[in-house]
C-alpha cells in the first residue's frame, strides 16, 4: 500500500536526507515528494511512501516522531484517497441547453417514447439503456475472503466491478447491495429490478444460496443471469487448467484433481472440470474428501459426492492428495502444506485461488510445483474472473442473449486460453493478463458464436 505523510520540517533542525533515511530503515520504499509550502526556516512536503504492512506504517510514523524538527501533520492511504466520494458516476449522453431539448429529453415529448415501448416492449433495448447495461448484485454474505459484511461495506468492491465492466467491455454496470439474506425476497427484488437491465450479475453471494437464487431468476427471466464467483471462476480456471496442462503435457481425462473448497467456486469449478472432459476429480471441504458413505445436509455436496470421486477415496486433503496431478483450491488460507504438494504426481499443478491469501505461498510451493497460479495480481498466473465478466456480458449483450449456458462457458474458456499461443505458452504464462486487448473480443466472439448456436441469442440482423 501507499501512504502520504505530511511533513513540517524544520530546516535548521533536520534536513530531508536524515528523514528519507528514517523512512527507508523502518522498511519505507520513498516514491515521491511533492512540496506542499516553502518558507525560509519551515517547510510542508507530501511523502509518498510505499510500505507492506500496517506494522511498517507505524513504525515509519513512530520513528519520525521520535525526530527533532519533524511533525507528522496528516497521514492518509493512497487507496483510501482513490475512493473519496465513491469510484463511479452517472454521465448523460447529452446536454440539455434550451427548452426545445428539455421537452425533448423529459415532459411532454418523452412521452411518446413511453408509448412506443409500452407499444413494442422489445424497443426498450433501442431507447432505454438496457441495452448496455448490467446489475452488479450482492447481498455481501461472501465478499472475496472476507467473507459476511454488511452491504455498505462491499459497495466499494461491486463499484470496483463496475469499473472493471466499463473499462474492459464498455459496459455500464451499476453497483447494487442489498440488506436480505433471504432468499425469496432476494429473487423478488431481483425480479423487479431487471426491467431497467440487460443482464443480471450476481457477486459475493454465500453457498448455498447463491444456487438456488441462481437457479430461480434462470428460469425466471429473459435476460442472462450470471454468478461471478461460480461460472467466472471456474471459467477462468478451466482456461488456465487447459494451458497448464500442454505445459507439462498431461491430458485432462487421465488426471487426478483435487479441488478444496466445495462452495459456490468449488462446485462450479468441479462442473466445468467434468464438461471439459475430466473423469477423476475430488472434492475435499472441512471434512475430508466428499464421498457415496456419507450423507450431507448440502444437497449440492450430495450431488457432488454422486457425480466424482469414482474410486470413492476418503479421508483429509492430505491423505487424498497423494498421486494427484492437479491441485484447485477455493478454499482458505494455508490449507494445503508443502509435504502434500511433495506427494503428488509428477510435475503437479497447484491452483491456489483463496483471495486474497492462498491455500499454499507461492514460494513455498513453486520449488515442488511445475506450474503454480493464484487470484492475486503480484505473482505469475493470475486466475481471477475478471478475465471473464467483461467479455462475457460485452458477447450477451451484443448478441441479446436469454441465457448463458454450458456450450457459452465452455467457449469463453476455450477463447481465454487460446489468447496465449504456443510459442508463448510456458510455466509462468498459461494465462493471460488483465490488460491483455484480445481477452474480451475473443470471448465475446466466442460466446456469441455459441449463443447463436445454441438458441438463445435473440438479435437478428
Ligand atoms: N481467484 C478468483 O477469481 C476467485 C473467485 C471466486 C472466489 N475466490 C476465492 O475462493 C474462496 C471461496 O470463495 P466462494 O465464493 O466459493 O466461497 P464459499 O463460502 O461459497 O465456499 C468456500 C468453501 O470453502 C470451504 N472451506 C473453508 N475453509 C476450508 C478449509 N480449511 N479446508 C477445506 N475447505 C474449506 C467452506 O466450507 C466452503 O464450502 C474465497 O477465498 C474467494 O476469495 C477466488
Ligand atoms: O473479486 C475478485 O477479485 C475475485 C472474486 O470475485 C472473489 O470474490 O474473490
Ligand atoms: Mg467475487
Amino acid at each position: 500500500m501507499t501512504i502520504i505523510l505530511r511533513l513540517e520540517i524544520h530546516k535548521k533542525e533536520i534536513t530531508f536526507g536524515e528523514i528519507a533515511t528514517v523512512i527507508s530503515k523502518s522498511g519505507g520504499d520513498m516514491i515521491a515528494i511533492d512540496v506542499i509550502k516553502e518558507g525560509p526556516e519551515m517547510t510542508v512536503r507530501d511523502i509518498s511512501v510505499n510500505v507492506n504492512s500496517d506494522e511498517k506504517q507505524k513504525m515509519i510514523i513512530d520513528s519520525i516522531h521520535n525526530l527533532p524538527g519533524v511533525s507528522v501533520k496528516h497521514v492518509s492511504d493512497r487507496t483510501f484517497l482513490l475512493h473519496l466520494g465513491g469510484k463511479i458516476e452517472v454521465k448523460s449522453k447529452t446536454t440539455i441547453d434550451n427548452r426545445e431539448e428539455l421537452s425533448q429529453v423529459y415532459t411532454p415529448e418523452v412521452a411518446r417514447i413511453c408509448m412506443a415501448i409500452e407499444e413494442n416492449p422489445k424497443l426498450a433495448y433501442n431507447l432505454t439503456i438496457k441495452k448496455n447495461t448490467v446489475a452488479v448484485v450482492s447481498n455481501a454474505t461472501a465478499v472475496l475472503g472476507l467473507g459476511k459484511i454488511s452491504p455498505e461495506a462491499a459497495m466499494p468492491v461491486m463499484e470496483g466491478k463496475a469499473m472493471l465492466f466499463k473499462q474492459f467491455a464498455g459496459v455500464d454496470a451499476y453497483p447494487l447491495c442489498l440488506h436480505s439474506n433471504d432468499t425469496e425476497e432476494m429473487i423478488r427484488i431481483i425480479k423487479a429490478l431487471s426491467p431497467s437491465f440487460g443482464g443480471i450479475n450476481l457477486e459475493d453471494i454465500a453457498s448455498p444460496q447463491c444456487f438456488e437464487i441462481e437457479q430461480r431468476l434462470k428460469k425466471e427471466l429473459d435476460i442472462p443471469v450470471f454468478h461471478d464467483d461460480q461460472h467466472g471462476t471456474a471459467i477462468v480456471a478451466l482456461a488456465g487448467l487447459l494451458n497448464a496442462l500442454k505445459v507439462t503435457k498431461k491430458r485432462i481425462e487421465n488426471c487426478k484433481i483435487v479441488v478444496c473448497g466445495i462452495g459456490a467456486a468449488g462446485i462450479a469449478i468441479t462442473k466445468m472440470l467434468l464438461a471439459g472432459g475430466a473423469k477423476n476429480v475430488i472434492g475435499v471441504d472441512r471434512h475430508g474428501a466428499l464421498n457415496r458413505d456419507e450423507t450431507y445436509d448440502n444437497e449440492m455436496w450430495n450431488w457432488y459426492a454422486s457425480n466424482t470421486n469414482p474410486s470413492n477415496e476418503k479421508g483429509p486433503l492430505s491423505s487424498v492428495i497423494k498421486g494427484a496431478d492437479v491441485f484447485i483450491g477455493v478454499s482458505a488460507p494455508n490449507v494445503l502444506k508443502v509435504e502434500d504438494v511433495k506427494n503428488m504426481a509428477h510435475e503437479p499443478i497447484v491452483f491456489a485461488l483463496a483471495n486474497p491469501n492462498p491455500e499454499i505461498s507461492p514460494e513455498v510451493a513453486k520449488p515442488y510445483v511445475k506450474v503454480m497460479a493464484t487470484g492475486r495480481s503480484d505473482y505469475p498466473n493470475q486466475v481471477n474472473n475478471v478475465l471473464c465478466f467483461p467479455g462475457m456480458f460485452r458477447g450477451v449483450l451484443d448478441c441479446r442473449a436469454s441465457d448463458i449456458n454450458e456450450e457459452m462457458k465452455l467457449a469463453a474458456a476455450e477463447a481465454i486460453a487460446s489468447t496465449i499461443s504456443e510459442e508463448e505458452l510456458n510455466e509462468d504464462y498459461i494465462i493471460p493478463g488483465v490488460f491483455n486487448d484480445q481477452v474480451v473480443p475473443k470471448i465475446r466472439e466466442a460466446v456469441i458464436k455459441a449463443g447463436y448456436e445454441t438458441g438463445v441469442a435473440k438479435k437478428k440482423d
